[in-house]
Parts: C-alpha cells; structure tokens; sequence
C-alpha cells in the first residue's frame, strides 16, 4: 500500500507485461497489441494483465501473453527488465505496478483474442498517437534491453503525463 502526493491512498494491482522483440524484414520489430475491452480500450499497449492471486509474476507473464496473443514464450525465454510503476491521480484504484519482461522468442501463432488484437510494429516506428502518452518515454529504452524502474503519474485528464521519474533498478 502507498499513500500519494494528495495523501490519498492505492493499493497498486500486480501487472505482467511481455515485450517480445524480433527482427523482421530487416528491421527491430515489437509486438504490441490493440487493446479491445477493458481499462484503456482502443489503445495500443504491450501485451499483458493481472498477476491473479498466488500467481508468480513469470507464470503471469506467461499465462497472459498466450491468452491476448495465443504465442507461447517459455519461462527460460523471459528476461525481468523493467518495472513500471502507473499511477492515475483522477483513478488511484487502477493504480497499476508492472513487471515488464522482454522475450526474443515465442512459439505458435498469433490471434486476436477477445481482449488484444496482437499487431507488430517497428521499434523506429511506434503509434505513438494511438498509445497512453507516457509509453514513448520508455517503451523504446525497454525494447533496447535498457534495465530501469520508472513512475509515471498519468494526470487527471487521463491521458497527459503529470510526472516521470527513471529510477535505476538492479
Ligand atoms: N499509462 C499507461 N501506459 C501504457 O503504456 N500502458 C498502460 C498504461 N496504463 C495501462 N496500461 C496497459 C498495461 C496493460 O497492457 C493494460 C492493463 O492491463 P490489464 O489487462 O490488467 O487491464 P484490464 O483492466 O483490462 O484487466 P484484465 O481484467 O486483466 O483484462 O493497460
């Protein structure tokens, strides 16, 4: 539990999210998905969700990323590198801490499912227009290996970025 600048206080729910990376057609590519229900429908966000009570955070990442993208990483596969920590001051029960894993493999085939319709973009090319205004201040370091925890306060219109603080993590 934290207690924020207004003194309010959040309980930041556990999100697993999977930055898979390749190289396609010659060019860093990331698969990201088009999020299609829930919190931030319509924005394009890495592929991911909910760490479900007495769920390890890798077994999450897993589990989720299949679900939304219906590929397969292993757990071998999957780097911790980033944590993200997303606070909304008009909204502090969404209120997000995010592990964020990178993964340079996957299995299967992608598919949309009901809640993510999996696009892959070039790295040098991001939607930033169709993202949450904070991602390309970090999605491109995460997507360069770069290892960093981040805060960042969304402000009360929801969509500008109050405050972001890079923190070193280790
Ligand atoms: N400020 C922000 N910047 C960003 O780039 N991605 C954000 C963001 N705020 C939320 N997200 C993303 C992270 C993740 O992909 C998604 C939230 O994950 P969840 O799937 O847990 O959301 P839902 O509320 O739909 O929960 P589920 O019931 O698990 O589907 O939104």
């Amino acid at each position: 539990m934290t207690v924020n600048d207004e003194g309010f206080v959040s309980n930041p729910r556990p999100v697993a999210l999977v930055a898979l990376l390749a190289q396609r057609d010659g060019h860093a590519e990331i698969l990201l998905g088009r999020k299609l229900r829930g919190f931030g429908q319509g924005k394009i966000v890495l592929p991911g969700g909910k760490v479900e009570p007495g769920e390890s955070t890798i077994d999450a990442a897993t589990r989720e990323f299949f679900e939304e993208t219906g590929l397969q990483v292993s757990r071998q596969e999957l780097e911790a590198t980033a944590l993200i920590k997303f606070r909304f001051s008009a909204l502090p029960a969404a209120d997000m801490d995010c592990m964020a894993f990178i993964a340079r493999s996957a299995s299967g085939e992608e598919s949309t499912s009901d809640e993510l319709e999996p696009l892959w973009v070039r790295i040098d090319q991001l939607p930033t227009d169709q993202m949450w205004q904070d991602s390309k201040l970090w999605l491109p370091q995460l997507a360069d290996g770069q290892r960093f925890s981040v805060t960042i306060v969304v402000a009360d219109d929801h969509e500008s970025v109050q405050s972001i603080t890079f923190e070193p993590w280790d």
